[in-house]
């Protein structure tokens, strides 16, 4: 690591107690209607603390957290670096989109050993999710380097396509698969043969994250590299089934699929083929990075590991360096608040469950996994279940909390962060009963850590990466569609300072949002704010 250096901050005095930091996924700030999860949930710790004096909004989409333009709604991992890092840095999206206007990502060395491969007699294989959601992949960039192949008069294409249904409509996969098999039909001319061979729900299929569920990529691997799965005429034929076999059934929970011609998979990865992973998000994309490139590996059989020339659209962990070969260079997050701190000797604790582990790790260390410095440093992870959400509202909180109250009241870290996952993943499955209970278990858990951390003498800073929990539905002409994905509403921003050694207030500034976080976290614990980190928003009176 680099040497950084924090300056102290003027008038600063040193207190006791921790300074926490709980982020509340997905609870951002609605229309407070009844559609409005959040309004809609019982919540008297969090009324009382918006009511507080350090209190502001922030916010967590579009350009002010990396994101192309302001029509992306926040997510997860943008929002995590940006409160980690401390600054805004172009993200996948952005730069995916660039590179492939450029034309620069045509230019090194991972487009050309695509080329060498299919120049040999070689498949090339495109794997991701099928949607415009723009949180792990854009169907429009697939659609680039499809054209790019007719172009570069590869032969033989097949694309392995999940389905979506959780950044957009529960029920939308046709809207982006029908025109795709079209695309893929009329480019299959002039000895080109092109089209979709295989795919899946995107939470039952392939995009596990965190190790959460390995069966989940086993399930994949089977479908896109083994060609086992249960078989149709085509990727709109296999969705149609599946919905006309339960009407229940939404997107992102669809079984596997493959395509098969007279009885054949059309598409098996095959010695010599090349494949590329074009969803540009890592959380997701990592595991089934790891089972085409590591040697060893245990997290399923995979019977057959094809030799294949293997390429991320980007890298999706720049440490670890998974997977070994990638299209795009990813966003270079520099300097993270977590360096700083380490520098400084300031001790850290970060603790969420599986599904949010990587999110208060990894994410929030600008996409590198492990530790910064171990000896420093603790990192908690609580088993998630394996079950959809709606069914276990409360998931893990009250053990995470557990573990944060024992933790500030050991009293050996100074900066304690976690994340509560409840608001976004029951806010993705879209029942509103589920996700008002949600919200209130959050609610309970802010409950039950404050009176310990003012007991320590320290201070809460509460927030949340995005939006989700705070729409449950969207109507039209009378009717209500499940809405299960983020929000572009802004987050809450609270500071509860259980000390008063140090009075701050609140800078008025206009147009803040997740990146000025962390120089308020250092504000907090006596620093300032490092060069070109987006401004505190707190200032010692
Ligand atoms: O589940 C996920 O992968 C995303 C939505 O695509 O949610 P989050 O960004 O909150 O992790
Ligand atoms: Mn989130
Ligand atoms: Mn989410």
């Amino acid at each position: 690591m680099s040497q950084l250096s924090l300056r102290p901050l003027a008038g600063y005095k040193s207190f006791p107690g921790p300074v926490v930091t709980v982020i509340m996924d997905g609870v951002g700030m609605g229309p407070k209607d009844e559609s409005d999860g959040v309004h809609m949930a019982y919540t008297p710790v969090l009324d009382t603390l918006l009511q507080g004096d350090l209190v502001c909004s922030l916010k967590a989409h579009g350009k002010a957290v990396g994101l192309p333009s302001d029509d992306d709604m926040g997510n997860s991992e943008v929002g995590h670096n940006a409160l980690g890092a401390g600054r805004i840095f172009a993200q996948g999206a952005k730069l995916v989109n660039e590179a492939l206007h450029s034309g620069n990502l045509f230019q090194g060395a991972a487009w050309k050993e695509v080329l060498k491969r299919t120049e040999n007699g070689g498949t090339l294989h495109f794997i991701g999710m099928i949607s415009d959601g723009n949180v792990h992949s854009h169907v429009e960039q697939l659609n680039i380097l499809l054209e790019r192949c007719v172009n570069d008069q590869i032969q033989k294409v097949r694309v392995h396509g999940l389905l979506d249904g959780r950044d957009v409509a529960p029920k939308s996969a046709l809207k982006y698969f029908v025109p795709l098999e079209e695309k893929l039909k009329a480019m299959s001319q002039d000895g080109r043969d092109y089209c979709m061979a295989s795919g899946g729900g995107r939470m039952n299929v392939t995009m596990d994250r965190y190790e959460a569920d390995w069966a989940i990529v086993e399930k994949g691997w089977q479908a896109h590299v083994l060609g086992v799965g249960r078989g149709f005429a085509s990727a709109c034929d296999a969705i149609q089934t599946y919905y006309d076999e339960d009407p229940e059934m939404t997107d992102q929970y669809m079984d596997s699929f493959v395509v098969e011609r007279n009885g054949t998979a059309v598409g098996c990865i095959e010695d010599g083929d090349a494949v590329i992973l074009f969803n540009f998000r890592g959380d997701r994309a990592i595991e089934l990075s790891k089972a085409f490139d590591d040697q060893d590996f245990d997290g399923f059989d995979r019977k057959r590991r094809p030799e294949v020339f293997f390429a991320g659209i980007m890298q999706y962990d720049g440490d670890a360096m998974v997977p070994k070969h990638y299209l795009v260079e990813p966003p270079a997050i520099d300097r993270t608040l977590g360096e700083y701190l380490c520098s400084a000797g300031v001790t850290s604790y970060a603790i969420s469950e599986t599904q949010k582990f990587g999110h208060v790790t990894y994410f929030w260390n600008g996409n590198k996994s492990g530790y910064l410095d171990e000896k420093l440093e603790k990192y908690v992870e609580i088993e998630s279940d394996r079950i959809t959400f709606d069914l276990r509202p409360w998931m893990k909180a009250s053990e995470i909390t557990d573990r944060v109250i024992d933790t500030i009241r050991e009293g050996k870290y100074k900066f304690i962060r976690l994340n509560y996952a409840n608001g976004d993943m029951v806010g993705h499955t879209g029942v509103p009963a589920s996700v008002r209970i949600a919200v209130e278990t959050v609610d309970l858990m802010l409950g039950r850590v404050l009176p310990v951390l003012k007991k320590a003498k320290g201070i809460a800073v509460i927030t949340a990466d995005h939006g989700n929990a705070d729409c449950m539905w969207t109507e039209k002409n009378g009717i209500k569609t499940a809405m299960v994905a983020h929000t572009k509403n802004p987050v809450p921003f609270i500071v509860k300072n259980f000390c008063s050694v140090n009075d701050f207030r609140v800078t008025n500034q206009t147009d803040v949002g997740l990146a000025n976080v962390a120089a308020t976290v250092l504000t907090l614990l006596g620093y300032a704010a490092p060069e070109g980190y987006n401004p505190s928003l707190l200032q010692i009176k």
